[in-house]
């Protein structure tokens, strides 16, 4: 496939099995360049396993994932060259300042030393951490931690971004925040596939949408076609089959 009309991010039958558990189970998916793709699921759908395995996080048992036609396995240099990555549970140099840590993984990803001092300090203004100058990042609370990993994510100018849960742990303020540059980001060509478990979040921001339940590709496509006429929590309720009429708590919190 040629990189100049490829997929932002193509999943190709991926497939992964924890012992006996089928977490991802020939997952296909195909992102659209400069499409904001959300992706939701239940607890334990999959989702953070299909998105580890689609940037080269997690090996698959079976299939593919491309980014911009790049596999991800066969040339994973080519492939995180072109994409940005949130993960769940981030793992971070704690012992280092917000800006420290954007210059030093600035220059990692071959950034000079200009460009990589003036990035870190931008991203730090844009995301309101430039108060936090002084704080290490194992001082950092869970939704400034968010802020930062986006940060890196962000920092060597990635065309695709894949985030897992980026609103997690985000305050109302940093959420619009961040919304904004997603959305300047997507307006200037890039692409965006995040994870969430927030409906009318997605629905808000997302033009593409894939529900994944029991590690399967339960629907997929443009929003409107995956709705289909109705709000995308009812239509997820609908494709996961979940029994609203039986949801009750335990009858000694009741009484
Ligand atoms: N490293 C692992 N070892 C064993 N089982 C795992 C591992 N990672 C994930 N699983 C299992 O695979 C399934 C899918 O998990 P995954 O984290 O991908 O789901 P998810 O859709 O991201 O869930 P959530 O919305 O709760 O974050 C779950 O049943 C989970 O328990």
């Amino acid at each position: 496939m040629r990189s100049d009309v490829a997929a932002a991010l193509e999943l190709d039958g991926l497939g992964k099995r924890f012992g006996p558990k089928i977490a991802v189970d020939h997952v296909s998916l195909s992102v659209p360049p400069g499409s904001f793709y959300g992706l939701v699921g239940p607890n334990g759908a999959g989702k953070t396993t299909s998105l580890s395995m689609a940037v080269g996080l997690l090996r698959p048992d079976t299939g593919h994932a491309r980014v911009f036609g790049v596999d991800v396995w066969d040339d994973p240099i080519g492939a995180r060259a072109r994409v940005g990555v949130l993960p769940d549970g981030l793992a971070l140099p704690e012992r280092l300042t917000g800006r420290e840590l954007l210059t030093y993984l600035g220059r990692l990803r071959g950034l000079d030393r200009a460009t990589a001092a003036a990035r870190a300090g931008e991203l730090l203004e844009i995301l309101e951490l430039d108060q936090a100058e002084r704080t290490l990042v194992i001082d950092y609370s869970t939704g400034m931690r968010k802020k930062i990993g986006l940060a890196t994510a962000m920092l060597h100018g990635p065309r695709l971004l894949v985030l897992d849960e980026p609103f997690e742990a985000v305050d109302p303020v940093s959420a619009l925040t961040i919304r904004a540059m997603l959305k300047s980001f997507v307006a200037g060509g890039g692409s965006v596939v995040l994870s969430s478990h927030v409906m009318a979040l997605v629905e808000q921001l997302c033009d593409h949408v894939a529900v994944i339940d029991k590690g399967r590709v339960a629907a997929a496509g443009p929003l409107d076609e995956v709705r289909d006429g109705r709000s995308l929590e009812d239509r997820f309720v609908e494709l996961v089959g979940a029994d609203v009429d039986d949801m009750k708590g335990p009858s000694w919190l009741a009484s």
